[in-house]
């Protein structure tokens, strides 16, 4: 992982750069001076090379296509957009040698990273230029200067000693021919060691790569097939000189400052990538990095580094987010589409750890403070859920005896229930007498709180496609002495053929339970695009089932009908309270009564709800510490109401 350090920068820099560009300046100077290096390398042999050879052999035109120089040049290839080893624009044998000290031209500029376009990045490569052929003198300057004339224009060379440009091909000669049998580069002796600091600027390539033109070994050289070997190495060496420079610019951004001086933090690179996806990832490594890059992210003009863009830095969260807390990319994807991402990370620190057990009081048989004297006792530590928008609920924050097993619960006093699945009961606010339907009710949770409230009256249909559960739901309705209700086993689709008519109908539709991840942290990875997309086809289809079901022509308090889900995410939320809306015009939002939580969404990644749908409410375990939850209240409209709306339209 890239860590970083404050510049330590001797020579001073113009302010303008200190302000705005100093930060490519420790790159650059080390990217040069690698480049230098190799230059250096060259030009010893080119030396040795001109000591050896005497005559001069003009090359056949065609081998001079294979330079890399002459290739630039042909293409015109701006200094700008020029890779580390490419040699700028003006570079030629008639270029002045940088050891004069001759400040360069614009157009003189120093290896770029690529996609580097800031113009900010670009004026600091030039005064770094400057600056660095000030700082690596060139003690092979006269013997270069013979060779250079002042050039500044960008046109092909005009070799000063009336050589054309493919004559700049030849100048490393045989003893180019021997870089394979040393080193990577084919230099591995001292002294070319010693030469690296000696020169001053990229041009040196191009000056380099064309000083010895005259210089020939023997006739096999001078061949076609001699010459084009030659031009192979070149391309070769240039190649080399390109993969370490951009190397070593990377490394040398690491140690880049921000532009107010603080610290940056840069991507760890593809090797490091590599190394991390063949299993060398350590999770206090990765933690690390995610601060670093919301850091970056939440600071992101100040912090920002030239090298990575947002999206790459915002790429590298997401994986490092899916590693860190284990879930697979599609729901992490989904999560950042919904958060900030301060609020994603406080999102899945909650989801690491439970939320308070809170019970419900069953006032059919008890009031709540019977039932907490009673646990209290038996040494729970307990308290009201807190906020006061709860008269039956009870945080429990330590029992010696477990929860769901002492003869309060076992009498049918308490149902253990998340506070968070109060709310859609609260939201639809039955009243004794009324004809209620909870279309997918197992456990039974909800309807026994909505029977409850309807004071054991009326009557209330429970309904749930799987049978196994209604099992679960018929045990807590005797345990819990709710003696109003129908348990029924029907597909929800299936309403209101079965039956219809009711007042009010609550829809806790399945859902992919991205709110109670706490509680179920195979939600992290169970659920696909394609499990998604058939999740929300089944939520919609339900929800026209639900309003379906409720009576054509309701009073005014009642025709209500609460979709709720234990989901977090648009896709099972919103939209399809937004597709009901469009599907259904006898429905309308209201509030939901419930007066804390976040509003829904009124728009989404570009889509346009229903304005109304800042009527739903969104819960989340990090702001209210309760399961993630969604509410939404519908009205059914009255056949008259209906009819005086379309007058009145
Ligand atoms: C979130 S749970 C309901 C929890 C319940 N309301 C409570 O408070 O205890 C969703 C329920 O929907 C049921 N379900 C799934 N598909 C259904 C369908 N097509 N029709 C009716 N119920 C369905 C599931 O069996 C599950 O019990």
């Amino acid at each position: 992982m890239g860590r970083k350090s404050k510049n330590k920068q001797d020579i001073p820099l113009p302010v303008e750069i200190e302000k705005n560009t100093g930060k490519t300046t420790a790159a650059l100077r080390n990217t040069l001076k690698h480049i230098e290096n190799n230059k250096a390398k060259i030009r010893q042999l080119n030396q040795k090379n001109k000591l050896a050879k005497k005559n001069s052999i003009p090359p056949p035109e065609n081998i001079s296509q294979k330079s890399p120089v002459s290739e630039n040049k042909k293409k015109n290839i701006p200094a700008s957009k020029r890779k580390a080893s490419d040699p700028p624009a003006d570079s030629s044998p008639s270029s002045p040698p940088t050891s004069t000290k001759k400040p360069k031209s614009n157009s003189d500029s120093k290896p770029k990273h690529e996609g580097w376009d800031d113009p900010s990045i670009e004026s600091e490569d030039q005064q770094d230029s400057t600056i660095d052929s000030e700082d690596f003198s060139d003690e092979d300057s006269d013997s270069d200067e013979s060779h250079h004339s002042d050039d500044s224009d960008n046109t092909a060379p005009q070799p000063s000693s009336g050589k054309s440009e493919k004559d700049f091909l030849f100048d490393l000669d045989s003893e180019s021919e021997n870089f394979p049998e040393n080193s990577a580069l084919g230099f591995d002796d001292e002294d070319d060691i010693n030469l690296a600091d000696e020169f001053d600027s990229d041009d040196d390539i191009a000056d380099n790569d064309s000083y010895d033109y005259n210089s020939s070994d023997d006739e096999a050289d001078n061949t076609i097939e001699g010459m084009e070997r030659k031009s192979k190495q070149l391309l070769e060496i240039d190649s080399l000189i390109e993969s370490d420079s951009k190397k070593e610019l990377s490394e040398a951004t690491l140690n880049m400052p921000a532009v107010d001086g603080t610290e940056l933090f840069f991507l760890p690179t593809p090797e490091e990538l590599a190394l991390e996806s063949e299993g060398l990832k350590d999770i206090k490594t990765v933690q690390m990095r995610v601060q670093e890059v919301v850091n970056v992210l939440n600071n992101f003009s100040r912090l920002k580094n030239p090298i990575n863009s947002r999206s790459e830095y915002i790429s590298q969260l997401k994986s490092d987010l899916e590693f860190v807390y284990g879930y697979n990319s599609f729901l992490i994807n989904k999560l950042f589409d919904i958060f900030t991402i301060s609020e994603l990370l406080e999102f899945l620190e909650a989801n690491e750890t439970p939320r308070p057990i809170t019970i419900r009081v069953n006032t059919l048989k008890a009031k709540r403070k019977q039932v907490a004297q009673a646990l209290i006792k038996r040494g729970v530590n307990l308290d009201v859920v807190a906020g006061k928008w709860s008269k039956v609920g009870l945080t429990i924050y330590e029992s010696p005896v477990p929860i769901g097993a002492t003869p309060e619960y076992m009498s049918g006093l308490y149902m253990i229930q998340s506070a968070s699945s109060f709310l859609p009961v609260l939201a639809m606010n039955p009243l004794p007498n009324e004809r209620i339907l909870d279309m997918s009710a197992a456990p039974g949770g909800k309807s026994t709180y909505i029977a409850a409230l309807m004071q054991n009256t009326g009557i209330v249909f429970v309904n749930d496609a799987n049978k196994d559960r209604t099992r679960a739901l018929v045990a807590n309705i005797h345990r819990l002495g709710v003696t109003n209700s129908v348990v029924s086993n029907y597909d929800g689709r299936e309403f209101p053929k079965v039956m219809g008519g009711f007042d009010r109908v609550l829809l806790d539709a399945p859902c992919s339970g991205t709110g109670v991840i706490s509680k179920d942290p195979s939600v992290k990875t169970n659920k696909s695009e394609t499990d998604m997309g058939l999740l929300t086809h089944l939520q919609k289809e339900l929800i026209l089932s639900a309003i379906d079901s409720v009576t054509s022509n309701p009073g005014e308090n009642s025709g209500v009908i609460i979709y709720s889900t234990c989901s977090v995410t648009v896709d099972e939320n919103e939209s399809v309270v937004n597709y009901a809306l469009k599907k259904r015009p006898n429905v309308k939002l209201v509030s939901t009564g419930l007066d804390f939580g976040k509003d829904g969404f009124t728009s989404f990644c570009g889509n346009h709800f229903h304005p109304s749908l800042s009527l739903t409410k969104r819960f989340y375990p990090h702001t209210n510490n309760m399961d993630g939850f969604f509410v939404a209240k519908f009205q059914k409209l009255s056949k008259k109401s209906i009819s005086s709306s379309k007058q009145s339209s």
